[in-house]
C-alpha cells in the first residue's frame, strides 16, 4: 500500500511538470489527485507549485477530504472527493487553470458543446468524430463545500460528462488512471484552444 502511494504520487508529480510546461497551471495553481485501490486518495497539499511537486507536496486524504497525515489538502479537495464518490471507477483527478478554459468561460455561458471532432476518440467510450459532448460551466464560488453540491447535482442528472469549466478559473478532467486524466486534459484543452479560435479569439 505504501508503494502504491507512492507510485500514484510519483504520476501526480510527473503529471504536475508536464501539465506546467504547457503554461497550464501557473502560479500555484491548480489541483492533483489519484485514487488509492483502499479508499484512500493522494492528493497535492494545498498552495504548491504543481510544476515543482517533491513527494513532500503529495498527502493522504480519506474518501471525505479529511486529512490522513497532518498536511492541508488543496483548497478544492471537495470537488475531488465528490468525483471519487459519483464515479466508481475514476482512479484520478487533474484540475488545471487553463488558457483555453478560462477564455471560453468568458464567452460561454453555461455550456460548450464539442462534436465533429476526431480528437473526441481521446475520451473513454467515444469511437467517432459523429459525437456530441457537453462540458457544462459553472459559476466561480469561493465556497467550494457549494460549488462541489452544485456540480454533483449537475452529475447526478448528466452522468456522460468527462469534465467541465468554472468560470474564470479553470477545469477538471478524470480518468481510470493519471495517465487517462492526462490525455483527458490534451485532448480538452486542445478543443477548448479550438474553439477559442473559431469564435476569433486566440489563446497564447
Ligand atoms: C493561485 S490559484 C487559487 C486556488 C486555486 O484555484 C487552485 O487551484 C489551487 O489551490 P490549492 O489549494 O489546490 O493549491
Ligand atoms: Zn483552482
Amino acid at each position: 500500500m505504501h508503494d502504491e502511494f507512492q507510485q500514484r504520487a510519483r504520476e501526480l508529480i510527473e503529471a504536475g511538470r508536464y501539465i506546467h510546461a504547457r503554461g497550464w497551471v501557473p502560479a500555484t495553481s491548480g489541483n492533483f489527485s489519484a485514487r488509492l485501490s483502499d479508499g484512500r486518495i493522494a492528493i497535492t497539499v494545498s498552495g504548491r507549485h504543481k510544476g515543482e511537486l517533491t513527494p513532500e507536496d503529495i498527502m493522504l486524504i480519506d474518501a471525505e477530504g479529511r486529512s490522513l497525515d497532518g498536511k492541508k489538502p488543496s483548497a478544492e479537495t471537495l470537488l475531488h472527493t465528490s468525483i471519487y464518490r459519483r464515479y466508481p471507477d475514476v482512479g484520478a483527478v487533474l484540475h488545471p487553470h487553463s488558457p483555453g478554459a478560462t477564455v471560453i468561460s468568458r464567452f460561454f455561458r453555461d455550456e460548450l458543446v464539442l462534436q465533429d471532432y476526431e480528437l473526441l476518440k481521446a475520451l473513454p467510450g467515444i469511437d467517432t468524430h459523429e459525437t456530441r459532448i457537453v462540458i457544462p460551466i459553472f459559476p466561480n464560488d469561493q465556497n467550494i463545500p457549494r460549488l462541489a453540491l452544485k456540480v454533483d447535482e449537475y452529475l447526478e442528472l448528466h452522468r456522460d460528462i468527462y469534465g467541465y469549466i468554472i468560470a474564470g478559473h479553470g477545469f477538471y478532467t478524470w480518468g481510470a488512471s493519471v495517465k487517462d486524466a492526462l490525455r483527458h486534459v490534451e485532448a480538452l484543452e486542445f478543443l477548448f484552444d479550438i474553439e477559442c479560435r473559431l469564435h476569433g479569439v486566440g489563446t497564447p
